[in-house]
């Protein structure tokens, strides 16, 4: 097979822009739940850096690519052309939860270094025995990793990739919602996307948004509901917590009112699906990077192709920090594969 040219998948339009615009209208009031970015243009120039911020959770830090940072040498153009060149080890995996055995994953992947056991159970390939670019993209997204955890300015330092997920999506193909927050990742992940454009969504998973689990029946306990600001009823939840907290009601009491709020809702049954509360464009050389524990314990995301068969290849690599000693005995021995050091040409600057 013929390696696609990053021409052959994005248009002349996508391939120009120096900055590009927001994909809505914070002002739009029926999209009133979205969270507008902060948008910085200079501390990490070429590329425009977009914040959101989830309070009580964490962050989402997009840094938004362009020709110039596209174009260079060894840079996202070469790279999508250069995972095309090579055996990747791409291939679909049966899901481990399929309710009919032997469902394989949408999307083909491969994993290097830490063994990361998500949705599928994945074999991981060491970092030695990865190619140039998949090295260079760990070095990019290592680069991404810091620069958003600096930017919360807690003096913090990043838990350092040691993991990369390569995924590559063909026309249409999307993957769902999900959370990255299995036990043994650190609470920072990065993605770096090539080839095809792709928008990303993420919302308040339904337990968290409606303080009720998923079929409506069970009422959270109020330790483990955060009521995290653009939440359901958040001022009428915060007032009931606050009362049971400082002895003003009692549990029974508690429970009561909840029991009257669900029949309002929904009359017991399931309710919508949250809102959206970040909706972005993911272009060719975008990066971005997910930071803190809560964004994936509260929150969930997903990420599609265009429909209608405009996209026609687009990898998504994503790297996290897998802490070895959270790892059980069947991965303990593979933990090896996560040693790993970079050329100083494998190190990225940001440019
Ligand atoms: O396709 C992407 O950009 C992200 C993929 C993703 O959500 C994941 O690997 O968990």
């Amino acid at each position: 097979m013929h390696p696609l040219s990053i021409r052959a998948v994005i248009d002349d339009f996508e391939l120009a822009p120096i900055k590009r615009a927001i994909v809505f209208d914070p002002s739009d009031k029926e999209k009133g739940q979205l969270i507008t970015p902060q948008i910085e243009d200079r501390s990490f120039s070429p590329y425009r850096k977009f914040t959101y911020t989830l309070p009580g959770a964490g962050t989402v830090t997009q840094f938004v690519s362009n020709r110039q940072i596209n174009s260079r040498p060894d840079g996202p153009d070469d790279i999508f052309q250069q995972l095309q060149e090579v055996d990747l080890g791409l291939r679909r995996y049966p899901l481990s939860a399929a309710k009919v055995g032997g469902t394989l994953n949408a999307q083909f992947a491969v994993n290097y270094g830490m063994p990361y056991d998500f949705v599928v159970d994945v074999d991981s390939r060491a970092f030695s025995e990865a190619c140039d670019p998949i090295l260079r993209v760990l070095g990019r997204l290592t680069w991404a990793t810091d620069k958003a955890v600096e930017a919360e300015g807690e003096g913090g330092t990043a838990q350092k990739p040691n993991e990369l997920l390569a995924l590559g999506y063909f026309e249409d193909m999307n993957i769902n919602y999900h959370d990255d927050g299995e036990s043994t990742l650190g609470p920072t992940i990065a993605s770096l996307s090539l080839g095809s454009k792709a928008v990303k969504t993420l919302r308040m998973k339904y337990k968290y948004y409606y303080g009720l689990t998923k079929n409506t029946k069970n009422v959270l306990d109020p330790k483990a509901d955060p009521v995290l600001e653009g939440c359901a009823g958040r001022e009428w939840r915060l007032k009931l917590k606050q009362e049971l907290t400082n002895g003003s009601i009692a549990e029974k009491d508690y429970k009561e009112e909840w029991k009257k709020r669900q029949k309002e809702w929904a009359g017991g049954r399931r309710l919508g699906d949250p809102p959206v509360c970040i909706i972005t464009e993911l272009h060719h050389g975008d990066m971005v990077v997910m930071n803190g524990e809560g964004v994936q314990k509260y929150y969930e995301h997903a990420v599609a192709l265009e429909k209608g068969g405009g996209s026609k290849l687009r990898f998504a690599l994503t790297a996290r920090h897998v802490i070895k000693e959270k790892l059980g005995n069947k991965s303990m021995g593979q933990a090896w594969k996560g040693d790993f050091k970079l050329t100083p040409g494998q190190t990225y600057d940001g440019k």
